[in-house]
């Protein structure tokens, strides 16, 4: 497994966030991590990212401990874009974009070829080459939220960690960036609220409930009505849509 998570245990402020979490996610692969609003994606997001220490249990990067890893190994393979990351740095896209690539020089290394390729991929991948030289603080919620998608691609990380990467995007660019990150040769894990999305781009998925894993595996076997009625207290209809063969999520109201 390229990424696993074995019974991982966090609290914070008298209260148990995180409560025995085991996941895994298959290299190259994307999970995506479901719930309701204070489940506990982000927490799990940053202790897989190591921006946490868990209380108890394993996280593995393929394989190995993260607890064991040294951090700038960490930072070579793993990229984490979370929801409300900002800067108050006058800082243009490019400048951004170009951080993503610090895991990978040494301080006096020069920026090479590659740093350029990596840096001008991830632009064009988010579709934000054009707006390259634009202040932080003049971007718009979803330029800031494909900026820092472009910053975690121009460090080719090979686990990838998201968390809501598609609140802030029309329709249009949300689709661009799942497709992409569904189809990047990293293993990702994306947290996620949009069911259907979840059913359009993800491999597996896990929902979490009250910091527990309560249903786990393809979309298929969890996306059911049963589970989003438990999970979320909401009545749907769920179905194979006969335009894309994936699973589409029907709310019932009223
Ligand atoms: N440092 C902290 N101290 C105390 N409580 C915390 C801390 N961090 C998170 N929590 C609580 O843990 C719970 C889970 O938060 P988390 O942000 O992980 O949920 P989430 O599933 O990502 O939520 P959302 O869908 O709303 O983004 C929430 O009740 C939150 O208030």
């Amino acid at each position: 497994m390229s990424i696993a998570t074995r019974d991982v245990r966090w609290a914070a402020g008298g209260a148990m966030i995180v409560d025995g979490v085991t996941i895994e996610a298959a290299a190259g692969s994307t999970l995506g991590l479901l719930g309701p609003n204070g489940s506990g994606k982000s927490s799990l997001l940053r202790l897989i990212g190591r921006l946490r220490r868990a209380d108890a249990g394993i996280v593995t990067l393929g394989g190995a401990d993260i607890a064991a890893l040294p951090h700038a190994a960490i930072a070579r393979r793993l990229a984490l874009v979370e929801q409300q990351a900002t800067t108050e740095i006058p800082l243009t896209v490019l400048e951004i974009v170009r951080l993503g690539r610090t895991p990978h020089r040494g301080p006096l290394s020069p920026w090479t070829g590659a740093d350029d390729a990596a840096v001008e991929s991830a632009l064009r991948h988010v579709g934000m080459e054009e707006k390259r030289d634009r202040l932080w603080h003049t971007l718009s919620g979803g330029e800031r939220q494909r900026t820092h998608i472009a910053r975690a691609l121009a460090q080719t990380p090979s686990e990838l960690l998201l968390d809501e990467p598609t609140n802030h995007l029309d329709i249009r660019h949300q689709l661009e960036i799942l497709s992409l990150v569904s189809r990047l040769p990293a293993t990702c894990i994306v947290a996620l609220h949009d069911l259907n999305l979840a059913a359009l781009f993800c491999d597996t998925i896990a929902i979490l409930c009250d910091g527990r894993v309560v249903c786990a595996g393809p979309p298929d076997q969890v996306l059911t009505a049963e589970t989003i009625r438990d999970v979320y207290g909401v009545n749907a209809h769920v179905e194979r849509s006969p335009h894309h063969g994936k699973l589409q999520v029907h709310f019932l109201i009223g």
